[in-house]
């Protein structure tokens, strides 16, 4: 079996007593090496899922196990960073933080490939070349999980293509676990292999991405067809004319003489469960292959 980087066991996370819940009845196991995509709409619980994963945060209700704190890099969406220091004096820092763990050619790399100066003093960089500044500070310190919190938000389009090349083949060569959070939905296809979909704090998707994937079926076929759907779970249908489209988590085969089907990419897959709020949870656990969907499906959560 995998080793686990991050496990949560009906995590709960409320900010101040009469707060509301941010996050509620979270279980789920992330086993490590993998390069998970963290999504969901605004005020969904993603940055409060990886502050308590990070350490910053304590759990409510439940608990969050992760790697050690010295393991673990963090960056924030507002990417904190003392603005007084110059480029070279941040990653000199970094160094003295991370006695012996320092990879300063990785550091190094990263701040050279955006044309950054090392005299240069935080306060006077972009927000993008800030980014830059907070990840090579993240990868020098060799983690063995990397949290990340729309890390390419206030990148330009290239600068996000490289810099997300860059991130995925030091993971892959160093073997590192990723949890990114994002709304760029096509920058994570490709780049990730599993998946965490956060909706009003709880957990809608779980799971490595293609079993996921595989698990779910985009239908078209004759709008009059649609009482046939029930035999299925369905996430979302919709209606254009005479014709329906749906996705949905064949619970049986499906008549291949009324529907046409296709696997859904993970954009048409995570946008659905987006519009579908009510649609139920589903999760497979990533080694022993079992989708929990019988335990949530039809039960929402
Ligand atoms: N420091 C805080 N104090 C009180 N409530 C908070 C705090 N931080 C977040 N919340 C609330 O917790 C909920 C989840 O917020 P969170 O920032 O985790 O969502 P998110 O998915 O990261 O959103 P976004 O995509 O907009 O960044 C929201 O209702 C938010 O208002």
């Amino acid at each position: 079996m995998t080793h686990t980087v991050i496990e949560a066991e009906g995590l709960g996370l409320r900010y101040g007593r009469r707060g509301g819940w941010a996050l509620r009845a979270c279980s789920f196991r992330l086993p490590e090496g993998r390069v998970c995509a963290l999504v969901g709409p605004n005020g969904a619980g993603k940055s409060s899922l990886l502050a308590v994963a990070a350490g910053l945060v304590s759990a409510t209700e439940g608990h969050l196990r992760s790697v050690r704190r010295e393991e673990l890099a963090f960056v924030a969406q507002d990417k904190p960073l003392y603005p007084q220091l110059t480029v070279g004096e941040t990653l000199r820092m970094g160094r003295e933080l991370n006695p012996g763990r320092w990879d300063a050619s990785t550091a190094e790399r990263i701040v050279e490939a955006g044309d950054l100066d090392p005299r240069a003093k935080v306060r006077t960089l972009s927000g993008g070349q800030r980014t830059r500044v907070a990840l090579a500070l993240a990868l020098g310190k060799r983690p063995s999980l990397l949290l990340l919190d729309e890390p390419m938000a206030d990148l330009d389009p290239l600068a996000r293509h490289r810099l997300m090349g860059m991130l995925m083949a030091d993971a892959a060569e160093n073997g590192t676990s990723v949890v990114m959070s994002s709304h760029i939905l096509t920058e994570l296809e490709g780049a990730c292999d599993h998946l965490l979909l956060v909706d009003g704090g709880r957990i809608r998707l779980s799971g490595p991405v293609d079993e996921v994937g595989a698990a779910h079926l985009l239908l078209t076929g004759p709008a009059t067809a649609r009482e046939e759907l029930s035999a299925h779970t369905v996430v979302e249908a919709r209606t254009t004319g005479r014709q329906l489209t749906a996705l949905v988590r064949p619970r049986g085969p499906v008549d291949s003489g009324t529907w046409q089907t296709t696997h859904p990419s993970l954009e048409e897959l995570l946008l659905a469960h987006l519009r579908a709020p009510e649609a139920p949870a589903f999760a497979v656990d990533a080694d022993t292959d079992t989708a929990s969907a019988s335990a949530s499906e039809g039960v929402q959560a």
